[in-house]
């Protein structure tokens, strides 16, 4: 099982918590690959089993413009995906509301697109609440790994 995992962020938190996403799903058995800046020609040639897209959400509801390229080109090219599975991890500040998290849903609404399947319910991480969002997602990455490697 290949897991392909990609970021969006601004100021470094998503990037981290993907990090830290890799190695754990690295040790409970999965083949990961994680780049910080992955393009769309290098995400299709990595051949993907299953996605992990993890980004913060940036300006009032928006993705992260490190994000933004790769997922416009999805829309413009969208890759024959139809058994690809899928999640999210989404950072956030429930200070915003409406707009808590719309960087991970906008990331839910492009899986529906292209008919990537969701294995489970995103993760949010509320920057309001916690200030170690990296471990705080090992409940959530273990049950992914566990869905992964049933
Ligand atoms: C200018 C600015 C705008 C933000 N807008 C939103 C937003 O619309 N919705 C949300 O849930 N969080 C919002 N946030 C909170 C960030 O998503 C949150 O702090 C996150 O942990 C940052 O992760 P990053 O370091 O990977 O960018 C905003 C933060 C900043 C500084």
């Amino acid at each position: 099982m290949n897991v392909v995992i990609v970021s969006g962020t601004v100021f470094g938190a998503a990037e981290d918590v993907a990090h830290h996403a890799a190695e754990f799903l690295t040790e409970a058995g999965l083949s990961v690959t994680y780049k910080p800046r992955l393009s769309y020609a290098e995400l299709i040639a990595l051949d993907a089993d299953a996605l992990l897209f993890v980004t913060s959400t940036t300006g009032m509801g928006e993705l992260p413009e490190n994000l933004q390229p790769l997922v416009r080109a999805l829309r413009d090219q969208p890759p024959a995906w139809s058994s690809m599975l899928g999640a999210v991890i989404g950072l956030g500040d429930a200070c915003y509301g409406e707009d808590f998290c719309a960087g991970g849903e906008a990331i839910r609404e492009l899986y529906a697109e292209l008919g990537v399947i969701e294995l489970q319910e995103m993760l949010r991480l509320d920057a309001s609440e916690t200030v170690t969002p990296a471990d705080d997602a090992e409940p959530w990455l273990a049950d992914f790994a566990a869905i992964l490697t049933e």
